[in-house]
């Protein structure tokens, strides 16, 4: 499973206006067409190897796709057949139809196979879950190698509706920018490998999947405060703040503070119990704290949450530091990283896709909300949007949190702007578990 870095997402009403700006600047919609219907082709060519081709396609532009991509392989020798469920029901799709002189199958109870399956039945523009009968039909190819054109039919494009395709793809070829569907569960694994065809689209850059992760070295004058000074503070079960304050440091975080924590994973951490506290986040040379991990709500959290505020530093609120601190949240720069159950208690009230809701819980805050989870999801309260899908199954395991938290605390005390801190800490965190892998505990991303 992967995704290209860096790439935009677009949700199906922002698709058709990127494609009406395209037809109001002189492209033809035809023209976007054959550019897809060709990029499939092109892609079923080198994944047939000279086996024949079945096209399924559907009564809209996703099977118009289909037919053009049907007439392109014939072109380049390749044996193709098509089954259609319907009669095209657009004008785009009858002329792509009408250009496709073989024979049309009826997508009928018992398809014959072939060893490459093009599924263009449905794209953006399904409206309601796969009936019972086409999904039996479709699930007649489980098994073969299987092209999703722009998505795996059934699915729901937006992300908002967890149906689930008959068939899912080993590859799908996303069409003029990915959608949501390719980077949220549940959807994003029945895409196998999503490869992205531009087709011409202008598709903006506010919602994009994670950039490639590239530490950038300190610069040559760098000393350790202009690094970055972090204070991360220990709740009652300090070996969490531990693990931020070591991922700090990993992180590129100059000097590390460690408040009301004794066993630190290095001894370049400084390790502080006593009253310390609101003195080191007077300390001019702070540039970010991070509250949270390990650390449960109660009144001392609110004292310590509501002592960061006071401060005016940037923070990482992480578990129940997010709902203690978003009352008091302000205009205080912030990275608020809750999973899907801080989320819901943090933000009630929100609908939609994971997307739409991170998007309006960094609205209302008025701060960056890292969603954590498999498919964790960046916002920035102007509207900036990044998906992190796939991150790395083997993060799924205690402690990893409050490593990010420690990481977006290091990104966020070198002055880098908060929705740009925790994209690089996401990636950062996301490296470093693929570099380790099978057998990851959380200790590794800051030891190894
Ligand atoms: N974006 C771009 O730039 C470009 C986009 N292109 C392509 O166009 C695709 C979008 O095309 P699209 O809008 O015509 O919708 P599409 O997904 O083919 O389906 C709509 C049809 O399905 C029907 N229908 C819906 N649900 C159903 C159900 N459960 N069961 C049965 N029927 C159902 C629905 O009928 P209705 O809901 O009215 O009953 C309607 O007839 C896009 O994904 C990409 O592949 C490229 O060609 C070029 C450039
Ligand atoms: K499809």
């Amino acid at each position: 499973m992967s995704v290209p870095t860096d790439a935009p997402i677009l949700t199906s009403n922002a698709m058709r206006a990127a494609e009406a700006a395209c037809a109001t600047g002189g492209t033809p919609l035809a023209d976007l067409m054959e550019r897809a219907g060709a990029a499939v082709a092109d892609l079923a060519w080198r994944m047939a190897a000279g086996a024949p081709v079945l096209i399924l396609c559907g009564p809209g532009n996703n099977g118009g796709d289909g037919y053009v991509a049907a007439r392109r392989l014939v072109e380049r020798g390749v044996r193709v057949r098509v089954a259609a469920l319907a009669e095209p029901a657009t004008d785009l799709a009858r002329a792509a139809r009408d250009r496709w002189t073989g024979p049309v199958e009826a997508l009928g109870d018992d398809p014959a196979p072939a060893p490459l399956i093009v599924d263009a039945l449905f794209g953006v523009g399904l409206s309601r879950p796969l009936a019972a009968d086409l999904a039996a039909r479709l699930h007649r190819f489980a098994g073969r190698r299987v092209i999703a054109v722009d998505v795996p039919s059934g699915v729901d494009a937006d992300g908002v509706q967890d149906w689930a395709p008959p068939l899912a793809a080993d590859v799908t070829l996303a069409l003029g920018a990915l959608k949501p569907a390719h980077v949220l569960l549940p959807a994003a694994v029945c895409c196998g490998r999503t490869l992205l065809a531009s087709i011409g689209i202008d598709a903006g850059r506010a919602m994009r999947t994670l950039p490639r992760w590239q530490g950038a070295a300190p610069d040559a004058s760098a000393h350790k405060f202009r690094r970055g000074m972090l204070l991360v503070r220990a709740g009652p079960m300090p070996g969490a703040a531990a693990l931020s304050a070591g991922a700090a440091l990993r992180a590129g975080a100059g000097y590390v503070v460690a408040s009301g924590a004794r066993d630190v994973p290095f001894a370049a951490i400084i390790a502080e119990e006593g009253e310390s506290y609101s003195r080191r986040l007077a300390d001019p040379r702070l540039g970010a704290a991070v509250v949270g991990p390990g650390y449960p709500a109660s009144a001392a959290l609110d004292r310590d949450v509501a002592a960061a505020l006071e401060s005016g530093k940037p923070l990482v609120l992480d578990a129940a530091a997010i709902a203690a601190a978003l009352p008091g949240l302000g205009e205080t720069s912030a990275i608020l990283t809750p999973h899907e159950g801080e989320f819901a208690r943090a933000f009630p009230g929100l609908t939609g896709s994971k997307v739409d809701r991170t998007r309006a819980a960094a609205k209302r805050a008025g701060a960056v909300v890292i969603h954590k989870g498999a498919d964790t999801v960046i916002a920035a309260p102007d509207g900036r949007i990044m998906a992190a899908w796939p991150g790395s199954p083997w993060l799924a395991t205690a402690g990893t949190g409050d490593v990010l938290a420690g990481a977006c605390g290091a990104m966020l005390a070198r002055g880098d702007d908060a929705f740009d801190a925790a994209v690089a800490a996401v990636g950062w965190h996301i490296l470093r578990a693929r570099a380790i892998g099978p057998g990851l505990v959380a200790d590794d991303l800051v030891k190894a």
